[in-house]
């Protein structure tokens, strides 16, 4: 009698991952929040309003701070761009952010990361009213998040766990692996996981045999900065792979390409899923930023729909 095909053997004999397309996903929640905040304001006469600060001339930043004034007008939201000098001081910036806490027109806030050296991420991040922290990075947001209480969680670590949601169904009992422990991503992550019933693995800069891990996970989420870390091998076959870096490399016919932390060819033939670079998770941390200022909003005006 045959065997049924196990997920590794029905991936192997088809080679081709299935493609997550988070930018048709994103799309699709930002006219779901286009919706809600229609419903929104004819309930309470308000009008969401998201402040997204950059410091300095950060090109990739300057890219991803325009998209977002972009999608939040898209959304129905307003948008207020706070664009200042390299030269700003932590006192100034702490300033503004006073300021925005306590504006009535203002929702969301939001500071671009990285910030130019000489200022302090966690001083300024922790700064921002909790109720506002649409990106969910500040000391209380996270501390919720560490305890399994209702918060703000982060945009990208959402925005992945929607992927997955909607891709696997339940996650119960999945082995998940990170790769990459950072406040912005890694940690987030492994706790959104956490809650969903996962065993969650994270390795990070000094783990050692990080292949040999992630090789383990029938979910793999990589968010290192580091592009093409991850090879073929070290995919479980059929696993569900989640793309997370994004950088622009140099070609040698002198023009640019964004690619991602897995070296994708590869992964392409063992994974059973995984999100492109672009167009998988990069689009979905804006989608899920118009959703935490909605939901802010919510909270702040009182928790009506
Ligand atoms: N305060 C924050 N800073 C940063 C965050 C964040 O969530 N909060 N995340 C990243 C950058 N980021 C949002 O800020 C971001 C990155 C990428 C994309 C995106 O849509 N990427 C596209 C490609 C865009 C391009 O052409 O360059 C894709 O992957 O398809 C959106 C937002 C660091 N800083």
């Amino acid at each position: 009698m045959t065997e049924p095909a196990s997920a590794e053997t029905a991936s192997v004999r088809n080679p081709s991952a299935r493609l997550i397309d988070g930018k048709a996903f994103a799309a699709n929640l930002t006219q779901t929040i286009a919706q809600e905040v229609r419903a929104f304001h004819d309930r309470h006469q308000v009008t969401p309003g998201l402040a997204v600060v950059l410091v300095g001339n950060d090109p990739a930043s300057e890219v991803y701070v325009r998209n977002k004034a972009l999608q939040t007008h898209r959304a129905g939201m307003r948008s207020f761009m706070h664009m200042l000098p390299e030269t700003t001081s932590q006192a100034e910036l702490l300033a503004l952010i006073g300021r925005l806490n306590h504006d009535p027109e203002i929702h969301g806030i939001l500071v671009q990361l990285p910030l130019p050296a000489g200022l302090d991420p966690v001083a300024i991040t922790n700064a921002i009213h909790p109720d506002k922290d649409v990106d969910g990075l500040g000391e209380v947001n996270a501390g919720r998040l560490a305890l399994g209480q209702p918060g703000i969680v982060p945009c990208t670590p959402l925005g992945c766990l929607m992927l997955l949601k909607s891709e696997l169904g339940g996650l119960r009992g999945l082995h998940a692996v990170i790769i990459g422990a950072s406040n912005l991503v890694g940690r987030p992550m492994a706790r959104l996981l956490l809650a969903e019933g996962c065993t969650v693995t994270v390795a990070h800069i000094d783990t050692r045999d990080t292949a040999a891990l992630a090789r383990q996970g029938d979910i793999l989420v990589v968010a290192t900065g580091c592009h093409g870390l991850v090879r073929g091998d070290w995919i479980k076959p059929g696993a569900a792979v989640i793309d997370v870096g994004i950088t622009r490399i140099s070609l040698p016919n002198g023009k640019t390409r964004l690619v991602g932390d897995v070296a994708f060819d590869e992964a392409v033939t063992r994974a059973g899923r995984i999100t492109p670079v672009p167009g998988g998770v990069g689009p979905m941390t804006i989608a899920c930023l118009l959703n935490n200022t909605l939901a802010a909003a919510r909270r702040i005006v009182g928790g009506a729909a």
